[in-house]
């Protein structure tokens, strides 16, 4: 099994599953979306886009971001603390942001590919290891920001776990992920980006599934795939 790290959004050649890793803050916000009832996470390559679904599904919830912050007429921010305290059983979301979902749409042309923050990093590798082990040859794992800290550690971090060593610790990547430029905008004074978002972001969640995308429609989509 060759595992591979990138780092960045652009599109790779094709492998047999990728793992697309965005911490700070898109695919923290995905989870902790299912966490609290979410059905399915549709992808959005622009506002225009996210909007014009919208148009269609008017029950839809827009989720997401412009340089970090809230887009006018979107329903929620890319905030994993705002997600985590919203009601959204039985919701479609769509999503659009600046690294995370431009980096899993640009991965669509491998057959499986997972998304995941650190709170559910260790589920993920653990379902790679254990679920699809066996058939995987080649393996990708992008680290969506394109120069940040915080993906790149988590990505070493679920690289680790499927091979079963330990070249880095959980504390090890926290401390990457704080330290990260991502970070520092959210740990600055700000009245625009909450502290709170990185609490959330370093937290490991207990669940018990992993976020697949399903390329089967007409417009790809996050859902919950149990282990
Ligand atoms: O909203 C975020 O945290 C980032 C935008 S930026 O890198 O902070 O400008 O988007 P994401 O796609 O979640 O990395
Ligand atoms: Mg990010």
């Amino acid at each position: 099994m060759q595992i591979s790290i990138y780092q960045g959004s652009g599109p790779q050649a094709a492998a047999d599953a990728v793992i697309v890793i965005d911490v700070i803050r898109a695919f923290t916000v995905a989870h902790y979306a299912f966490l609290q009832g979410a059905e399915r996470i549709y992808l959005a390559q622009t506002i225009e886009q996210a909007f014009k679904i919208k148009e269609g599904n008017p029950d839809y919830l827009l989720a997401g971001e412009v340089h970090g912050e809230a887009i006018e007429g979107f329903d929620l921010e890319n905030s994993p603390d705002q997600v985590a305290r919203a009601h959204l059983y039985g919701k479609s979301l769509v999503q659009k942001t600046t690294n995370g979902v431009r980096a899993a749409l640009n991965s669509l042309n491998s057959k499986h590919v997972f998304v995941t923050g650190f709170t559910n990093a260790e589920m993920t590798a653990k379902f790679i290891r254990r679920g699809m082990g066996e058939g995987l040859e080649t393996i990708q794992i992008i680290a969506s920001h394109p120069t940040g800290d915080d993906d790149l550690a988590c990505a070493e971090y679920i690289r680790s776990l499927i091979k079963d060593d330990t070249s880095i610790t959980k504390n090890q990547v926290r401390e990457r992920i704080i330290r990260s430029e991502a970070a520092e905008k959210f740990l600055a004074d700000s009245t625009i980006f909450r502290p709170e978002d990185i609490t959330r972001c370093l937290k490991e969640l207990d669940t018990d599934f992993v976020m697949k995308i399903n390329q089967s429609g007409k417009i790809p989509m996050i859902e919950r795939v149990h282990l």
